[in-house]
C-alpha cells in the first residue's frame, strides 16, 4: 500500500540539497523535530540537469534516521531505469520529469507497481497539456518554479498562473491529485503559491539556510 500523507495543508518538504552534507543524518533529524512533513531528496544525473547529487545508496543510509516520508525527485534521463532501485532504497513518493522520458505512462505505471505515490514534475516552460492523458493516474504534480539543478535560485513568477490553472483543471476533473511546488520558495513567495492552489511546499535554502529550522518551517506553514 502506498503511504498516506498527513491531512495538514500546506505540507512542508525541506530539500536536503541545502543541508550540511557532512552530517546529513542530524540535519534530517532536526527538520523532523522542527515540524517538517516530508523530506525532499533531489536526484540529479548531470545530464537532465547540469548538476550531480546522489543515488539510492544515500537514501537507504538516511532511512533509519527518520520516520518522515521520503519524497524523491528524479531529475534524471530515462527515470524508468531506476524506479525500482529508489523504491527499494526507501522512497515513499517518486517524481519523474515529463521531459525526461518518451514513456511517461510506462514510468508512472512502474512507480505504482512499486506501491509508491506517483508524481510528474514539469519544468517552468513545460505546458500542463503534457499531463492530459496521465493526470488521473497521478498522486501529485510537481510544478518547478525555478529551472531545476540548483538550490538558492530566484522564484519565477510566470509559473504562478500554471499552478492556478492546474488547480482549476483538478477541480473540474474531480481529481484529488496534490500540487507540489519547488524552487525559490520562502516566507515571501509561499503566500502567492498557496493562494494559487499549492498543497506541498518544497524549500531548501529557506529552511537549511536559517539558524532556527522550527521558525523557518512555521513561517512557511502560515505565510503572511
Ligand atoms: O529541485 C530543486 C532544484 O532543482 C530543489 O528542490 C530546490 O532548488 C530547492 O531549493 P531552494 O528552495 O533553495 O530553491
Amino acid at each position: 500500500m502506498p503511504i498516506s500523507l498527513p491531512s495538514d495543508r500546506p505540507l512542508i518538504a525541506p530539500s536536503i540539497l541545502s543541508a550540511d552534507f557532512s552530517c546529513l543524518g542530524e540535519e534530517v533529524n532536526s527538520v523532523e523535530k522542527a515540524g517538517a512533513h516530508l523530506l525532499h531528496l533531489d536526484i540529479m544525473d548531470g545530464l537532465f540537469v547540469p548538476n550531480l547529487t546522489f543515488g539510492p545508496l544515500v537514501i537507504s543510509a538516511l532511512r533509519p534516521h527518520t520516520s518522515l516520508p521520503f519524497d524523491v525527485h528524479l531529475m534524471i534521463i530515462h527515470p524508468e531505469r531506476y524506479i525500482k532501485d529508489f523504491a527499494e532504497a526507501g522512497a515513499d513518493l517518486i517524481c519523474i520529469h515529463a521531459e525526461a522520458t518518451p514513456h511517461l505512462h510506462r514510468a508512472i505505471t512502474q512507480i505504482k507497481e512499486q506501491e509508491k505515490l506517483a508524481g510528474v514534475s514539469l519544468n517552468p516552460h513545460t505546458p500542463l497539456e503534457v499531463l492530459d492523458y496521465v493526470l488521473d493516474l497521478l498522486d501529485f504534480v510537481l510544478i518547478m518554479t525555478v529551472n531545476p539543478g540548483f538550490g538558492g535560485q530566484k522564484f519565477i513568477p510566470q509559473c504562478l498562473p500554471k499552478i492556478e490553472r492546474l488547480k482549476n483543471i483538478l477541480i473540474k476533473r474531480g481529481l484529488p491529485t496534490l500540487i507540489e511546488v519547488d524552487g525559490g520558495i520562502n516566507s515571501k513567495t509561499a503566500l502567492s503559491v498557496l493562494q494559487a492552489g499549492a498543497d506541498i511546499l518544497v524549500a531548501g535554502s529557506a529552511i537549511f539556510g536559517q539558524e532556527d529550522y522550527q521558525k523557518a518551517i512555521s513561517a512557511l506553514k502560515s505565510p503572511t
